[in-house]
């Protein structure tokens, strides 16, 4: 990355406008040659984003503080020329920013609700990604599992933000990252909280010790906070427990309604 910002006199790229210009430079850096990318899909969250209801109006002025850059910023997680599965995308982030951020990746945004997956197939269209990227309407636990006409989807890495707890994020991101692969799931401030409440949890659904990152350490104030999940074993699914029986074999009550 350059660093030098465009020539002097250069017009912006469209939607670049929104662009604090004290954020220029951690962009710059978190974006590289695709800013003008980053900038357009800026303007699309701001423009049909906001129209369509996926984003709220309030937060445009921060699109680039609270979304772009602080999404960009797990980028540095995440190795060189890896799959990765975006659960609960809502308008792409982070999958989408990561997509735009790092061209080698391969991506799958995964969002169970039509109007954003509608969103989301148009901005991959729009933004002339759709090489790397591709949309999956469904929950993650129909991903995992696939069905008669879609094959299980798996990834290296299984991305997440504001979607569920960690110990419900576990149970629906683990069975979609490979054998040794990661959840990396971009949480707030209470995220260590989060560690030491379900760490138990998350080890029943075959994950490693729970991690906490800071990403962007030098380039955005506050850096973003990441809990990481290796996929250490692949944990079945939860048995049921048997219903307990009366001595007669049958339960009480039950006589002629139990069909
Ligand atoms: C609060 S939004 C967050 C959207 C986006 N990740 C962001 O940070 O702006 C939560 C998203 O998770 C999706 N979601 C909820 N349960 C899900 C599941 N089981 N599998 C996949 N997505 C889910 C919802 O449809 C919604 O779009």
């Amino acid at each position: 990355m350059d660093g030098d910002g465009p020539p002097s006199g250069a017009q912006p790229a469209p939607g670049e406008a929104t662009l604090p210009p004290e954020l220029a430079e951690a962009a710059r850096t978190l974006f590289g040659d695709r800013l003008d990318l980053a900038a357009a899909y800026a303007e699309l969250l701001a423009t049909d984003g906001v129209v369509r209801g996926l984003i709220g109006p309030r937060e445009t002025p921060r699109l680039w503080e609270r979304h772009l850059l602080n999404c960009a910023a797990l980028a540095e997680r995440i190795p060189e020329g890896a799959s990765l599965i975006d659960v609960g995308s809502g308008a792409g982030l982070p999958g989408l920013v990561l997509a735009i951020a790092r061209p080698d990746l391969t991506v799958t945004l995964v969002e169970p609700l039509a109007r954003r997956t509608a969103f989301l197939i148009e901005a991959v269209q729009h933004l002339g990604l759709t090489k790397s990227v591709r949309v999956f309407r469904g929950r993650a636990e129909e991903a995992a599992v696939g069905s008669r006409d879609r094959q299980p989807l798996s990834a290296d890495i299984v991305t997440a933000r504001a979607v569920a707890p960690l110990d419900r994020l576990a149970g629906w991101c683990l069975p979609l990252a490979v054998p040794g692969g990661r959840l990396v799931a971009l949480k707030g401030a209470s995220a260590a909280e989060e560690i030491a409440e379900h760490a138990a949890a998350v080890a029943r659904l075959g994950g490693g010790q729970p991690e906490l990152h800071r990403c962007g350490v030098d380039v955005i104030d506050p850096p973003a906070t990441v809990i990481e999940v290796v996929r250490e074993r692949v944990v079945g699914p939860a048995r049921k427990k048997a219903p307990k029986r009366s001595r007669g074999g049958r339960r009480r009550g039950t006589q002629g309604r139990d069909r």
